[in-house]
C-alpha cells in the first residue's frame, strides 16, 4: 500500500494538501482522485535512472491505456513523456490533447484499417506492428499515400512473466506479437525490410505487467540478442531501437515488493549493453512504455459507505456507492486493494469487514476481510492504489454513471474528467416505441 497516509486535525486524509472528505462534498462519489505530485516523481524516477547512462539515447513512453484523458496526457506531455496508444480512442484522446504525434506510438493486435488510416492521417511517430496482417494493410496504406511511416515489429520473446495468467503477454502461447521461435518475427523481418515504406526501425516486446523481478526482462532481451546476432549476418538487420515495454509493479498492499524504478531500469540497460558488446553490435535507443507505475499508487478511489449485513459468525458487509463498474480488477483479476476510513483516519482499526459493491453480482466485492475502524452509513472509505485501470477500465454495468476524476496537487483540486449523469447513460438510446419518452 502506498507509504505514508496524511492525515489533518480534523483526522480526515488528504491527498495532495486537500481534504478527501471536503473533496466528496464538492464533487460527490464515488470519485477517483490522483495525486499529481506522485506522478511527476514516477516520471522523474524514470528519467534520472536513463540519465546515469549519458551516452544511450532512450524514451519513457506512458501507456495511456493505463488511464486515458485529456488531462492525464497532457501531463504526460508536460512531464517530457511520450506515448503509447492501444485505439483510435486513445490516439483521439492524444491528438485532442495536443499530444504531439511524433511522439506516440500506436499498439494493438488488431488494428483497424480506419485506425491505421487516421494514425498515419495524424503522422503519427511509429506503429507497432504485431502480424502479418497488419504488414499488408499498412504496406497498403503507405503505398496509397507514397509516405513512409516508422515501425517496430512486436515479438513475443517466449517469457512468461509471473503475475496473473490473464496480464502476461510474453510467452510463446499470446494472442499478442510475431513468435520467435517458430520463425514468424524473421519472416516479418524479411518482409518489412523490403518495403519501400515501412521504415523498421527495430523491435517492440512486452513479457507481462506488475512484475516484481527483473529476470524476465534480463531474459526477454538475452533471448532478442540471440536472434539479433543471427539476423545481423544473415539479414543485414541491425536494431535502432529495442523497446522492452512496460509491466514495473506497484505496491496494492503488503504482500507486493516492488523493484525501485532504477533497479528496473539498470538492469535492463545494463543487459543491453552486454549483450550488444558480447554480439559486437551498437547500443540500439531504449525504450520502456509504463503505465501502472505511472499513475497507479497516484490514485485513490472514495466511496460513502451504505448498507450493512452481518451474517453471524460468517461475516460483515458494507456495501459502497460503486464497485466493479468502476474497478474491475478485483472480479477480473482477484486483485487485492487496502482502505482506510478517509472522515477517521485516525482511528483504530478494530473490525475485519468485506466491502462490496453495489452491483447486481456477488462477485462485485473489492476487498475480502478489509481492516478498517469502526464504520457506519455515511462515512467515506478511500480505497487505495486505483489509479492504473480503474477508470480506464471503468463500465456501465446496471446502468451506473462513470465517477468523476480530479486531479489534485498543493492544496488544490481540479475537476479533469465530469461525474456522468443519469442524461449520459440514455444519450445514444434510440427509441422503439412511437409514443415520445420523457
Ligand atoms: C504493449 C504494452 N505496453 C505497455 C503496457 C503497460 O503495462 P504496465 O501498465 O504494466 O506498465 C502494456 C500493458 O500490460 C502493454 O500491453
Ligand atoms: N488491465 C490490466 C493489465 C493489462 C495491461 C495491458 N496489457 C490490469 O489492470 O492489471
Amino acid at each position: 500500500m502506498r507509504g505514508i497516509q496524511h492525515v489533518n486535525e480534523k483526522g480526515h486524509l488528504t491527498i495532495g494538501g486537500v481534504d478527501t472528505v471536503d473533496l466528496v462534498k464538492q464533487y460527490g462519489s464515488p470519485l477517483y482522485v490522483y495525486d499529481v505530485q506522485h506522478i511527476r516523481n514516477q516520471a522523474k524516477a524514470f528519467q534520472s535512472a536513463f540519465s546515469k547512462y549519458p551516452s544511450l539515447t532512450w524514451h519513457v513512453a506512458y501507456a495511456s491505456k493505463a488511464f486515458s484523458s485529456i488531462a492525464m496526457v497532457q501531463l504526460a506531455n508536460e512531464l517530457g513523456l511520450s506515448l503509447d496508444v492501444v485505439s483510435g480512442g486513445e490516439l483521439f484522446t492524444a491528438i485532442k490533447a495536443g499530444f504531439p504525434a511524433k511522439n506516440i506510438q500506436f499498439h494493438g493486435n488488431n488494428k483497424t484499417i480506419d485506425e491505421l488510416d487516421y494514425a498515419l492521417n495524424v503522422n503519427i511517430g511509429t506503429i507497432i506492428i504485431d502480424n502479418f496482417y497488419e504488414i499488408e494493410c499498412l504496406e497498403y496504406l503507405c503505398k496509397e499515400r507514397q509516405k513512409p511511416v516508422n515501425i517496430l515489429l512486436r515479438i513475443t520473446p517466449g517469457v512468461e512473466a509471473h503475475t496473473h495468467d490473464y496480464i502476461m503477454t510474453g510467452q510463446e502461447d499470446s494472442k499478442f506479437g510475431f513468435s520467435l521461435v517458430n520463425g514468424a518475427a524473421e519472416e516479418a523481418v524479411k518482409q518489412v525490410m523490403n518495403s519501400a515504406y515501412l521504415q523498421l526501425r527495430g523491435l517492440h516486446c512486452h513479457i507481462g505487467s506488475q512484475i516484481f523481478d527483473t529476470e524476465g526482462f534480463k531474459l526477454a532481451i538475452k533471448n532478442i540478442y540471440n536472434y539479433l546476432s543471427e539476423w545481423k549476418k544473415e539479414l543485414d538487420f541491425s536494431c535502432e531501437v529495442l523497446n522492452v515495454g512496460g509491466g514495473f509493479g506497484i505496491k496494492y498492499n503488503n504482500d507486493d515488493q516492488p523493484l525501485p524504478i532504477s533497479t528496473y531500469i539498470d538492469a535492463i540497460v545494463t543487459t543491453v549493453m552486454a549483450e550488444s558488446d558480447a554480439h559486437q553490435m551498437p547500443i540500439p535507443e531504449i525504450w520502456v512504455e509504463p503505465g501502472r507505475v505511472i499513475v497507479g499508487e497516484a490514485g485513490t478511489t472514495l466511496y460513502k459507505l451504505g448498507s450493512y449485513k452481518t451474517i453471524p459468525g460468517i461475516r460483515k458487509y458494507v456495501s459502497v456507492d460503486g464497485g466493479m463498474a468502476d474497478n474491475l480488477r478485483p472480479a477480473l483479476y482477484q486483485a487485492k486493494y487496502e482502505a482506510v476510513l478517509a472522515n477517521k483516519a485516525n482511528a483504530k482499526d478494530t473490525e475485519v469487514v468485506t466491502i462490496a459493491g453495489k452491483c447486481c453480482e456477488s462477485g462485485d466485492i473489492l476487498i475480502h476481510d478489509a481492516k478498517i475502524p469502526k464504520s457506519e452509513s455515511g462515512d467515506i472509505l478511500a480505497v487505495l492504489c486505483t489509479g492504473a485501470y480503474g477508470y480506464s477500465m471503468a463500465n456501465h454495468y446496471n446502468r451506473l454513471p462513470k465517477p468523476a476524476v480530479v486531479f489534485v496537487e498543493n492544496g488544490e483540486s481540479k475537476l479533469v474528467i465530469q461525474r456522468e449523469t443519469y442524461e449520459d447513460l440514455v444519450r445514444f438510446d434510440c427509441s422503439y416505441s412511437q409514443e415520445p419518452t420523457h
